[in-house]
């Protein structure tokens, strides 16, 4: 195993009169292929944590190497390139576009990037809802699926660049227990059977049971990390 994300000593607080400390001093090395989920009470800075991870927000303080490449000093172009590339997003909510098909909302990320030509993405979009199981609704728009459903959909927008790390907030939040538990096998397999890195926020134990490593996070800080 190599080591896909590492941290070191984050920082993220948002100045004021009072400042607020979202994270804390956080350190944490994530290997290629591991599921990570960070859990903790509601407000102790999971989001912010993610979000400092996936190049969504720039820490105060703190490095972030990505797949081994120092992430700090890049400029705002350069940071959207790597999250284009090589990180996909899945969040409570879904933020498919309403007015886009399923295989158009697939097919959004191939077409910033531009390295497919249309056929090649649209056959690409194709092949990843058929591996979520979407692929018999790909000409219906968000409003017509279930929330299960809609959640495989950006599952698969997600994986549409082939990213090396796929980051979730609260993936299942949303969801009935029988989907909760249909996404979660598909996160767990992305990391065991695909090697994607997969790290996800979640309040949910039994997605969290699942994980190779849990981390829990209190006040901004790492409190405990344990490993299966
Ligand atoms: N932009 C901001 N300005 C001020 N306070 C913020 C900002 N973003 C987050 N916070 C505060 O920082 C703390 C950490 O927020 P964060 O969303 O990271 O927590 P969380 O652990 O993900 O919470 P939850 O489980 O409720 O989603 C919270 O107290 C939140 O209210």
């Amino acid at each position: 195993m190599s080591s896909m994300l590492r941290a070191e000593n984050l920082h993220r607080e948002i100045s004021g009169e009072v400042p607020v400390k979202l994270v804390n001093n956080i350190s944490l090395d994530i290997q290629a292929g591991e599921f990570v989920c960070i859990m903790g009470p509601s407000g102790s800075g999971k989001s912010s944590l993610l979000y400092l991870l996936g190049l969504l927000d720039i820490p105060n303080q703190g490095k972030i190497w990505l797949d081994g490449v120092d992430t700090a000093g890049f400029s705002e172009d350069e940071l959207a390139e790597q999250r284009l590339q090589h990180l996909g997003y899945v969040f409570q909510f879904h933020f498919l576009l309403a007015e886009f098909s399923v295989r158009d909302n697939v097919a959004l990320p191939m077409r910033k990037l531009a390295k497919l030509n249309t056929k090649e993405i649209d056959e690409r979009a194709e092949l990843l809802l058929e591996k979520l199981g979407m692929l018999g609704q790909m000409h219906k728009f968000p409003h017509q699926l279930s929330g299960g459903q809609r959640q495989r959909v950006a599952i698969a927008r997600a994986l549409a660049n082939d990213p090396k790390i796929i980051l979730a907030d609260e993936p299942t939040g949303n969801l009935d227990s029988a989907s909760a538990g249909n996404v979660r096998e598909i996160l767990k397999n992305l990391a065991h059977e695909m090697g994607k890195t997969v790290i996800a926020v979640t309040h949910d134990a039994q997605f969290a049971a699942a994980a190779d490593t849990r981390i829990s996070i209190v006040d901004g800080q790492i409190n405990t990390t344990w490993q299966a």
